[in-house]
């Protein structure tokens, strides 16, 4: 069992709608769920992991919905973002109580299997309390994967990791995914999803935004228009230089903080930042300040939405 299928799903909590009849449909293989802070990323996990009941829509694994349904509950692993755990436990302990609960027929065996996956042998004698980030984070995932399942959720997997811990999980859900797992894992940081996930789904204010590959991602987030606020040795100068290039959209000359600026929306981004140096050295005009005025994180995802 591994496609996981969302539709027309929608969840409120009162009166906060944080997923906004979103579907999509996850396979086999690494997926990256993308989207800014409070996107709906974890509602979402939640509810594909069986945590959670959608309040309209269906969220299905094969065919068969995922809420309260212990059959489709034995084929999913889910890594979540919280870090409170048993503290108390020994990582051994953690892991082995999980394998218990799943009722696995040999639940030492399994607990251990999934230890070395993530090679936390070596502290599983020790208590969870005394693990940094990136070692809780490990014991969670042997947990989660320790009745071996289909598909792997993991919500946010990479806050608080080192760069080698990073890559070690990397690989590890590589070749799960290469397996022909079914991997989910969101993450707000686009450079960490393209490393990884073969298919992007992106979500903003619980609106699905966007579907691809990371190239297709990519595309969409830097062929939208870009702000930009410039001040050079003659602003009005160069706004004319700049009107008979058909890179930019927008010209706009005014006051910002007390000095004068010039603002100027481009619409094709490589153009625009190979045109702006040339013409000022052309006309002979310093440029003293380039600053992009959108780059926020949520205006770049606010723009796939309106796309
Ligand atoms: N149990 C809850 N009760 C009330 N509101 C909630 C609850 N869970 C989530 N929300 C709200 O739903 C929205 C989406 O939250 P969610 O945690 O799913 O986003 P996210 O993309 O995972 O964000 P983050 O990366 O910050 O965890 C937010 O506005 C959040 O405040």
């Amino acid at each position: 069992m591994t496609t996981v299928t969302i539709d027309n799903v929608s969840r409120w909590f009162g009166n906060v709608v944080a997923v906004n009849d979103v579907t999509m449909t996850i396979g086999p293989g690494v997926t990256g769920l993308l989207g800014p802070n409070g996107a709906g990323k974890s509602t979402l996990i939640n509810m594909m992991g069986g945590f959670l009941a959608p309040s309209t829509g269906s969220v299905t694994l094969d065919g068969q919905t995922i809420w309260r349904n212990e059959q489709a509950y034995r084929h999913i692993g889910i890594v979540p973002e919280r870090e409170s755990m048993y503290d108390f436990l020994t990582g051994a302990e953690f892991v082995l109580a999980n394998a218990e609960l799943h009722g696995l027929p040999d639940p030492g065996a399994a607990a251990r299997k999934a230890l070395a996956t993530v090679e936390m042998e070596y502290a599983q004698g020790r208590r969870i309390d005394t693990y940094s980030k990136g070692m809780r984070q490990r014991v969670k995932m042997a947990s989660a994967l320790v009745h071996e399942p289909s598909v792997l959720l993991l919500d946010e997997p990479f806050n608080g990791m080192d760069p080698r811990q990073r890559l070690q999980l990397m690989d590890l859900l590589r070749q799960m995914g290469a397996d022909g797992r079914t991997v989910l894992f969101s993450s707000h940081i686009l450079e960490e999803v393209e490393q990884l996930a073969h298919h992007i789904e992106v979500i903003v204010a619980g609106r699905h935004a966007a579907s691809g590959d990371f190239r297709k991602i990519r595309r969409l987030m830097t062929d939208r228009p870009h702000r930009y606020l410039v001040r050079s040795s003659d602003d009005r100068a160069l706004a004319a230089a700049l009107i008979a290039d058909g890179s930019t959209t927008g010209l706009e000359l005014g006051v910002e903080a007390g000095r004068s600026a010039l603002r100027i929306q481009a619409v094709d981004f490589a153009r625009f930042t190979e045109l702006l140096p040339r013409v000022a050295r052309e006309h002979g005009i310093r440029l003293y300040e380039v600053s992009p005025s959108d780059e926020s994180l949520e205006s770049v995802f606010s723009y796939l939405v309106a796309a």
